[in-house]
């Protein structure tokens, strides 16, 4: 298929509330939306970095830059026969892995609807539906966060990941524990806010019966996560610091994770998440989607990667209504039945863009570059 133009427009939509990590607090999100067009049909694609540089290094500007001037011109007017080309293509860039995934994932939205296949399919994925846990920031109260646990487990997630930070830790994950027992699906993400002289208080985590804790340590660090795995019975899971097929070899190598969450965004597009899920399979790493506080455009691609058989544990996908008043999907991802989302078997992406919508939130816009 040749690529005969490309649209992108960045819009800005406000969360219904705050959502605050160990990093800040945010209230919206800045995302470009990437359209890429073949014979008059449509793949589109949606950057998941946030307008700040504190959970990894791109922003939306950076994002719009990297477009702009070298992913756009790289792809416009070029015959595409498979989205695997496209990671290809981009190899030579250093980083900028969520530019370049959102334009990737748009190009193998238009392939599968060009193909006549969802996009889990076009991924190789088995799943008809999947089941999603929830993530809860950071509260001015530990009972302020208990509430919210209590309001999405009655919603059904199957998961809970709560977020801590020095000084907001031990006495959430206990006031949790008491208030919905042991059984409670439970998980702590820390947003790399501890070092080593930690070890204590990371330690006591241990009994508290969680499924994992997601990166303890340094952004960049693999190396002191073995360290760490190796005092800790909770199994470390990296999300920051796995940026490449050879960093998740690496830190499975190393023993420093024994779980893994791949956001799509972070590792350059679905071709290598694909690809760091099944080195994870093959090396008995169960692996789950991460989220960015997506729009429905990177939910559905996050719903068609988690329909791979080794995303074994219930990811950051949560349903629409989590974060936005109105997504710009229709219609709006919604749980077919409690914690549970369908994998989509229409073409491609599998729900429709609403345009207008977009329209409505865009606030730069570069259109039908050739
Ligand atoms: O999209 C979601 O619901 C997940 C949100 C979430 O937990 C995160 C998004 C972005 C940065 C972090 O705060 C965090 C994460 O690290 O996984
Ligand atoms: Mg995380």
């Amino acid at each position: 298929m040749k690529i005969d133009r490309i649209t992108l427009r960045q819009v800005r939509v406000p969360l219904k509330a705050p959502f605050e990590t160990s990093f800040g607090r945010m209230s919206r999100k800045d995302c470009v939306i990437v359209s890429v067009y073949s014979d008059g049909i449509a793949g589109y694609g949606e950057s998941v970095a946030f307008s700040h540089p504190y959970y990894n290094e791109e922003t939306t500007d950076t994002i719009w830059y990297m477009l702009e001037h070298f992913l756009v011109p790289a792809l416009v007017g070029k015959e595409v026969t498979s989205p695997e080309e496209v990671a290809v293509l981009f190899a030579p860039i250093r980083r900028n892995h969520m530019a370049i995934s959102a334009i990737e994932t748009a190009v193998w939205d238009l392939y599968a609807k060009r193909s006549g296949l969802s996009l889990a399919h076009a991924l190789g994925g088995g799943k008809q539906e999947i089941e999603v846990g929830v993530s809860i920031g950071i509260e001015p109260t530990v009972d302020l966060v208990v509430r919210n646990v209590e309001r999405f487990a009655e919603q059904g997630y199957k998961r809970m990941k709560v977020k801590i930070k020095p000084g907001f830790d031990i006495q959430v994950v206990e006031a949790i524990r008491k208030r919905f027992g042991d059984e409670l699906p439970l998980m702590v993400d820390a947003n790399s806010a501890y070092t080593l002289r930690d070890i204590p208080i990371l330690k006591e985590l241990d009994h508290y019966n969680l499924l994992m804790i997601e990166q303890p340590l340094a952004h960049d660090d693999i190396i002191e996560h073995a360290a760490l795995q190796l005092e800790m019975r909770t199994p470390v899971c990296l999300d920051e610091s796995i940026h490449t097929l050879a960093d998740a070899r690496h830190a499975i190598d190393l023993g420093s994770c024994r779980i893994m969450n791949i956001k799509i965004g972070r590792v350059g597009g679905l071709a290598n998440a694909k690809q760091i899920h099944d080195l994870c399979l093959q090396r008995g790493i169960p692996v789950w989607c991460g989220g960015m506080l997506e729009l429905g455009i990177g939910r559905l691609h996050n719903v068609a990667l988690s329909s791979l058989s080794n995303f074994s544990i219930p990811g950051d996908v949560s349903a629409s209504d989590r974060y936005w008043e109105q997504d710009i999907v229709i219609p709006g991802i919604q749980m077919v039945r409690p914690g549970v989302l369908a994998v989509p078997t229409h073409a491609g992406i599998g729900h429709e863009v609403c345009e207008q919508t977009i329209e409505r939130l865009t606030v730069r816009k570069l259109q039908g570059i050739t």
